[in-house]
């Protein structure tokens, strides 16, 4: 059977739905046939939310959750084929990320949660996934894997760039013409701002980044914030709900009582300038930043990252060829064809493991 075809899936950290990509690799160069967005249920995405710290009968939970993700995956798959008109036998693999409950390379371990034996049974397609727990076994972070990715796609010979990720957790990928990849986590990206719009407001997000746009930022308080020891270390590194959460924040506001506009306010700026300081750090002569996730349709934060990187020219990566939407899932299906054709899908310098690996584990069809 001919199969052209890769599926990626991502669930990421601001647990906001399951991104679905269909990708056509029988040519040159890949070509992203479809993308398809879909929320997760709300019963399921508070359980999620609620994985994300340890509580009673987190077992049962979680892997009930997991046989509740795979379903939602199954349904993103099969509608994704349908809209494409691409029957499931032409498609080699879904590469499927899971939901992030923990991650916690430092004791040896990550885990992302979705039933793939499951997922291989309700689509009949072979399914890659548990993508980060080789590299952890080998010493590195298990994350991030995306500048690989970045490094096959969005490289220039001549032209210095940075790609920068802005989901829950922000990360960047330094790609300097003819040197050594660089890639870790820079901190939150739109967490803390998700989770205290949600407190305050109850929206899911703050759109366009309005409500932050209408605060002011208060200087003691992002200095408080960039005061997390996690900004100034060096990489390999990686982060998540594990250190970043509502809880971080509200040890860090008690005993003030700032107006909640100018916290978000704040939160923005965290976020700009931690992602701007690690950018001047790591790749002072860059030309070009590229960003994807989310974030880029946060029109404040865009223009207080273009204030902090003056002589940078900032786009997203739609200017690069991929929607900022689809470039993580589009990640998982390039990792998946790495893994079925054997070939490493992490980078050591990024991660820190010993060495290459391959990366992800097969159920097969
Ligand atoms: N129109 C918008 N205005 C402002 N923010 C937005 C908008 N659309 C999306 N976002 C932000 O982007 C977030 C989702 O981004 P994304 O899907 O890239 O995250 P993720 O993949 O779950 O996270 P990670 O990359 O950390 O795994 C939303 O939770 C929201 O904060
Ligand atoms: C453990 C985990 O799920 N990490 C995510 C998270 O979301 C963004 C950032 O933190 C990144 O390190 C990673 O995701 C992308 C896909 C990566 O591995 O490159």
């Amino acid at each position: 059977m001919n199969q052209p075809y890769f599926i990626g899936l991502m669930t990421g950290t601001s647990l906001d739905g399951v991104d679905a990509v269909l990708v056509d690799v029988s040519g040159p160069t890949p070509i992203l046939v479809a993308a398809q967005g879909r929320p997760l249920p709300g019963g399921l995405r508070d359980t999620l939310l609620s994985l994300q710290a340890s509580g009673p009968d987190e077992i049962d939970r979680a892997w009930r959750a997991g046989i509740q993700l795979a379903e939602c995956y199954a349904e993103a798959v099969l509608a994704l084929l349908l809209r494409a008109a691409v029957p499931a036998e032409q498609v080699a693999a879904i590469g499927n990320h899971g939901q992030t409950v923990r991650h916690r390379p430092e004791r040896g371990y990550t885990v992302q949660l979705g039933d793939h034996a499951r997922l291989a049974e309700l689509t009949g397609i072979t399914v890659v996934g548990d993508f980060r727990s080789r590299d952890v076994a080998a010493g590195g972070q298990g994350a991030p894997l995306v500048p690989a990715f970045h490094q096959a796609v969005f490289a220039d010979s001549r032209r210095h760039r940075v790609i920068v990720n802005i989901g829950g957790i922000a990360n960047l990928t330094d790609l300097p013409p003819g040197g050594d990849v660089v890639g870790f986590d820079t901190g939150p990206g739109n967490v803390l701002l998700d989770a205290w719009i949600a407190q305050h407001q109850g929206q899911r997000y703050d759109t366009s980044g309005q409500w932050a746009a209408t605060g002011k930022v208060l200087p003691d308080l992002l200095d408080l914030l960039l005061a997390e020891s996690y900004f100034a270390m060096p990489s390999p590194k990686s982060t998540g709900r594990d250190l970043f959460h509502a809880g971080w924040l509200a040890r860090r506001l008690t005993g003030r009582s700032d107006a909640p506009q100018d916290v978000q306010a704040t939160l923005a700026a965290l976020t700009v300038q931690s992602i701007a300081d690690a950018i001047l750090l790591q790749a002072p002569g860059v030309d070009e930043v590229y960003i994807c996730g989310g974030g880029a349709h946060n029109t404040h934060l865009m223009h207080a990252l273009g204030r902090a990187l003056p002589g940078v020219a900032l786009a997203s990566t739609a200017e690069l060829g991929i929607d900022p939407d689809w470039v993580e899932a589009y990640a998982f299906a390039w990792l998946a064809q790495r893994c079925l054709s054997r070939q490493p899908g992490n980078l050591p310098q990024v991660t820190g493991a010993q060495g290459p690996r391959i990366l992800g584990a097969i159920w097969p069809n």
